[in-house]
């Protein structure tokens, strides 16, 4: 098995690219990376069906071809409510990608930095190490594209960008205007009211609708876990194994009773845990 595990902030960084088409099918296309940005505590399917979704999307509707795609777990220090460490949380995603997709790669490198990194510093670092390091991605004539790296979210995640104080205005610029985003609808986020404030950045901006409809979260599953009930199937097996082995989720874990937080802003009401989908379970 070739599943990255953490090795912590003290071992030097490798960018894991063992899974990225180094060359073009299609010379006429634009590659591109995509970059899930998120807590993942734990990996869900529905987490790994995002990149699945996007893929047909771009497949049959647009000029891109997809060349590799990362989940990028976000630093201990965002302490959203649930967010386990780092290490257990790329040492998930590994297993679930390595283990359940031929395609899908988890980058470390947040966890390793000393701090909160905003998602538009980690959108840069892919850009760095896809185009500047790698040298972006080869056409069959031996010249090189650069790869377009976009960013891979829930609709949730799009309507905090039209609320005030949770994004920079420099970064939403530099990720909508200079990247792009994929977004996933998710049920219950109203998408189309968030677009209201994007319009500036709508030709950047892709909505993938659900045509079958998957709300399972991290949020669930680790009520699920704190009541001793059963997960498996909503997660990938070897992560439900993991959870298991190391006894993770029985109780509320780290930040139980703060807001995540951000680099330059606020943080932001909408992302605290969702009440509704406690209460429903809290019977
Ligand atoms: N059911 C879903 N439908 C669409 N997008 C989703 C879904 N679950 C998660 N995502 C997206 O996956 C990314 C990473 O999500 P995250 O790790 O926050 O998962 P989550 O299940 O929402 O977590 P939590 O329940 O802890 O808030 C985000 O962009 C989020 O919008
Ligand atoms: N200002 C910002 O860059 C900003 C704001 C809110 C969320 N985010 C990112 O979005 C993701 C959100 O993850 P959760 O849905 O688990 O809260 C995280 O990776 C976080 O870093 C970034």
């Amino acid at each position: 098995m070739r599943a990255a595990t953490w090795k912590g902030p003290d071992q030097p960084y490798v960018f894991p690219s063992h899974r990225i088409s180094r060359q073009l099918r299609d010379d006429a296309k634009t590659p591109v990376v995509l970059v899930a940005c998120g807590s993942f505590s734990p990996v869900t399917y529905l987490h790994l069906r995002m990149f699945e979704m996007a893929r047909d999307y771009i497949k049959h509707q647009t000029q891109f071809e997809v060349v590799g795609g990362y989940m990028s777990p976000v630093n201990d220090e965002y302490k959203k409510p649930g967010l386990l460490s780092a290490r257990h949380r790329v040492n998930m995603c590994s297993l679930g990608t390595e283990l359940t997709s031929n395609w899908l790669m988890v980058d470390p490198w947040e966890g390793y930095q000393p701090r909160y990194q905003p998602t538009a510093v980690v959108l840069d670092h892919f850009d760095h190490q896809i185009n500047e390091v790698l040298g972006g991605i080869e056409t069959s004539t031996g010249d090189r594209k650069r790869a377009r790296v976009m960013l891979l979210a829930g609709s949730d995640l799009i309507n905090t960008m039209s609320e005030p104080g949770v994004w920079a205005p420099a970064d939403l610029d530099r990720i909508l205007g200079r990247y792009g985003t994929f977004i996933i609808e998710r049920a219950g986020s109203d998408v189309d009211q968030a677009m209201e404030t994007l319009t500036p950045w709508r030709d950047n901006i892709y909505l993938v609708r659900q045509t079958i409809q998957n709300d399972v979260s991290s949020t669930k599953v680790r009520l699920f876990l704190k009541r001793g009930m059963s997960v498996r199937y909503l997660l990938p097996n070897p992560v439900v194994d993991y959870i298991e082995a190391n006894g993770l989720y029985l109780d509320d874990g780290p930040n139980s009773n703060t807001s995540p937080a951000t680099e330059n802003t606020t943080a932001s009401p909408s992302q605290a845990p969702p009440v509704l989908q406690m209460s429903t379970l809290a019977s």
